[in-house]
This record gives C-alpha cells, structure tokens and sequence, in this order.
C-alpha cells in the first residue's frame, strides 16, 4: 500500500448487506472543510446531532440524505485525526451519492485497516492492540471474543512492555559495571542482575508454553480423524458436522482428499479433518491421500484415532483419542495398549453423547487458561519476538564481559519492541493491516 498519511480517507464501515443505517466513516485533515461543506456548522465535539446532508450545503445543493452525524476532532480520536461519522440511511443509492460527494471533494475511499494504522501511527495504539481489534472484529466464539478484547484492551500489551522496562533497568544498572568497573560494585548487584536476567527467562519460557493455548484459540482446535479404512471416519465426521460432508460408503478407500469441517464445543472454535484410511496402496491417488492424512495427523491438536470394532491398531498416536466404532456390531476391547478407548456406534448412536463429553473437556484442557495467569500468547509472530528475546537473554548470561552482555540485553528489547511496533516494524505493517477489512 502506498502510504500517505496526510489525505483525508473515507469507507462505509458497516457491512454492505441489508440494514437500516449504513455509518460512513472518514477521517484525515480534510475532514473539518469537508464535513461543514456537507452539514454546515461543525457540531459539538463527539455528540451526535441530526443534520441534513447536501453534496454543498452552502447553496443547499443536493439534498443526499437526513443523518446522525459525529464530529471527532484529534487528537483524541480513533485515528487521532481530525474525523467524522455520518449515520446515513443504508440505501445503496445514497451510500453511493455521499461517497461520490466524498471523492470530488478530495476524500479517497480507505484501503484495508488505515483507520486502524493511522491510530497506530499517531500513536493510539500499540501493534498488539491493532492486532486484537482485527481479531475482535473476526471472532466467532466466546473464547476468541474474550482473547482478542484482552488484547486489544492492552493486557498483553502490558506484559510485553514490563519485560522491556526491566531490561533497560538492568542495562542502566549493567552500564554503571562497565562505566565504573573500579568501584567494585558489589557482589550481590551482579547476583541480583543475573537473578533478574533468569527470572525473565523463566517468564518468557511460561509465555511461550502457553502460548499454544492463546494460538490455538486464535485459529480454533483441530482434530484430524484418522485410522484404517471402513473404520467409520467418514461417518463420524458427518454426525460432528450435522450434514452429510463427506461420502460414506462400504468401500474401502472411499475418502481420498481430506475433509474440513469448522465448528464450536466448547465456546471454542474447532475444525475437524476427515481423511484417507491408512492403508498400503498401490493406487497412487489413494497414496497420495494417505500421505495427506498422515500430516494431517502429524499437525493436529488431537487425533481421534477411529478402529472399526475388535481390529486393534498396532500403534497410538501421541495426543489421540481412541474410539472403537461399530459396537453395535462388534465388541469393543475397554483398552488398547494400556489406553482407554470410547466405544460408539455411528450407526445406532451408542456412545455418541458419552464421545461429545470427551470431545469438549479436551477442548477445554486445550485452551485453559488458569484464573489470573498472564494474558495468552495470540501470534506466531509474538511468538517468534518472544524467543528472540529469550535466546538472546540466554546468551547475556553466558557472557563474562559487561559490555557484551549489554548488547544482548538491548537485542532483547528490540525483538519486544519490534512486537508492540516501538522499533522496526515497517516493514511487517502492510502485512498486518492489509488483514484487516475496509473501514477499520
Ligand atoms: N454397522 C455399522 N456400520 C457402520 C458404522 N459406522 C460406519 N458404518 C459403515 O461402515 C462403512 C464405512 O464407513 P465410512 O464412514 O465410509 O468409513 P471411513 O473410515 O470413512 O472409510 P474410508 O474413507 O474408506 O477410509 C459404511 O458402510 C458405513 O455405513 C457403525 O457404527 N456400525
Ligand atoms: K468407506
Ligand atoms: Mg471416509
């Protein structure tokens, strides 16, 4: 996107389905000149006022619409500009005309995200927080809302700028080591220095532990069903996704390309993967599904490892339940090398309710956070930041000299900075903000 901060943008910031009121949002230094032109008189700061609205008021040309208007000067404004909102009728004629209006005046319609990276630029958020208004906007589950409001809120924001703030004040204290290295300072600052230095390691490491539970609640849990072919994968897939997703058939082979299913247990978002049975094959297309499945399992949360009745697997994979299908059928051994197994029945539905249990405390086991435990880990790229920091605290212990332990302190903060957007990040801002949508 090419940048330019000082033009005054515009975009319908509510969705362009049916609705009753459509707000047309705008924003930039213009927006003073522009919002008299089609209203008058500048209403009193963040107060909605009903006004006509005219392609130019002052000939009273043009009669566009009667509106709720808001006028938002900066710089205590979302975007820290000057702006306004107009609270039109939603017609689609009328969006259209102030939109036209808009442009000859000089306003140009915004690109994904720039309110929101103007906010950041003007410094009225920090990246985290812009991130979690992405994800708050693109939550679908009570535990995504509830992720993305503690991040856009600044929670996690916080966390990330208290461990930069205690590394500048142990860089202060290790400057004074190499500025005074005669003084002799004494022995227990350089213990407690190095104790600080720990402690903060040891915080990162639980951060990033628990970081999978922050990802995994981003981007929803994901089970991939797996076991031997005719083993009721297929069939089980259908029940968890209320429809018929996937073919099910008496023949072996049947699923080849792995099948999604989004969904919610749990208030989490989940997403269920069907795939190829596991089998040797000479079919090259049946191969190259089993090869899908098989990363599949590799990548998944959890596997549900499916056996049709008394054919036991040879091996459990790690993070699987195990279900024994067509009880009705067959019996289903209680256990299989030493792990317990879910008996069901696709068929009558034996076992289905007792299976849903299991489904939904794993969930929650997955995606847990203790009651005041620090906010989650939402991102790979807090993550890769995070370890950055991490690695190079590791090795400022490892340093003998002062002066080198230094630098790895101050390449710690930078990863943290680089996180929260205070340092270097140029060149990652179309990238996060390009995610956004039109009129944020
Ligand atoms: N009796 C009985 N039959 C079942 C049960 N579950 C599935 N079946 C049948 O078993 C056959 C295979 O089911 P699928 O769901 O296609 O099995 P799959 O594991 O997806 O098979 P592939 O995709 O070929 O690997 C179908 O004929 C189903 O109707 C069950 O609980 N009891
Ligand atoms: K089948
Ligand atoms: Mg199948």
């Amino acid at each position: 996107m090419a940048y330019q901060h000082n033009e005054t943008i515009f975009a319908l910031s509510t969705g362009l389905e049916r609705a009753a009121i459509a707000v047309m949002r705008v924003s930039g230094a213009g927006s003073a000149v522009l919002l008299q032109q089609l209203c008058g008189t500048l209403p009193a700061p963040r107060r909605a006022v009903l006004r006509r609205v005219w392609r130019d008021s002052a000939v009273k040309d043009n009669l566009l619409d009667e509106a709720v208007v808001l006028w938002f000067p900066g710089p205590e404004s979302y975007t820290g500009e000057d702006g306004f909102e107009l609270h039109l009728h939603a017609g689609p004629a009328i969006i259209s005309a102030v939109a036209e209006a808009l442009v000859q005046s000089g306003a140009r319609p915004a690109e994904p995200g720039e309110f929101t990276r103007r906010a950041f630029t003007n410094g009225r958020m920090d990246l985290v927080e812009a991130e979690g208004i992405a994800d708050l906007i693109a939550a679908e589950t009570e535990s995504q809302r509830k992720l993305a409001l503690a991040q856009s809120d600044g929670a996690l924001s916080k966390l990330y700028q208290n461990w930069r703030e205690r590394l500048k004040y142990i860089l202060a204290y290790q400057e004074a080591l190499i500025d005074f290295p005669d003084e002799n300072l004494p022995q227990e600052t350089e213990q407690k220095l190095t104790d600080e230095i720990s402690n903060l390691i040891a915080e990162m490491q639980s951060h990033l532990q628990d970081g999978e539970k922050g990802e995994r609640i981003r981007r929803g849990v994901v089970f991939a069903i797996a076991g031997p072919p005719n083993a009721g994968k297929s069939s089980l897939l259908n029940w968890l996704a209320e429809r018929d997703a996937a073919i099910v058939s008496s023949v072996e082979g049947t699923t080849r390309d792995a099948i999604e299913v989004g969904g919610t247990l749990a208030g989490v978002r989940v997403t269920f993967i069907d795939t190829a049975g596991l089998r040797e094959t000479e079919d090259i297309i049946e191969a190259e599904g089993v090869r899908r499945a098989l990363f599949h399992v590799k990548h998944a949360d959890c596997v549900l490892q499916m056996f049709p009745g008394a054919t036991i697997p040879e091996e459990v994979f790690s993070d699987a339940i195990l279900i024994g299908n067509k009880a009705d059928l067959i019996p289903v051994p209680s256990e299989v090398h030493g792990h317990e197994v879910i008996p069901v029945s696709l068929k009558t539905g034996e076992g289905l309710k007792a299976l849903r249990h299991v489904l939904e405390r794993k969930v929650e086991s997955l995606t847990a956070r203790l009651p005041g435990s620090a906010p989650l880990l939402t991102r790979a790229r807090h993550r890769a930041g995070v370890q950055e920091a991490q690695q190079s605290l590791a090795a400022a212990l490892e340093q003998q000299w002062p002066e080198l332990r230094g630098e790895e302190i101050r390449l710690a903060m930078r990863a943290l900075g680089r996180i929260t957007g205070l340092v270097g990040v140029e060149d990652v801002l179309d990238a996060i903000f390009g995610q956004f949508c039109i009129g944020k």
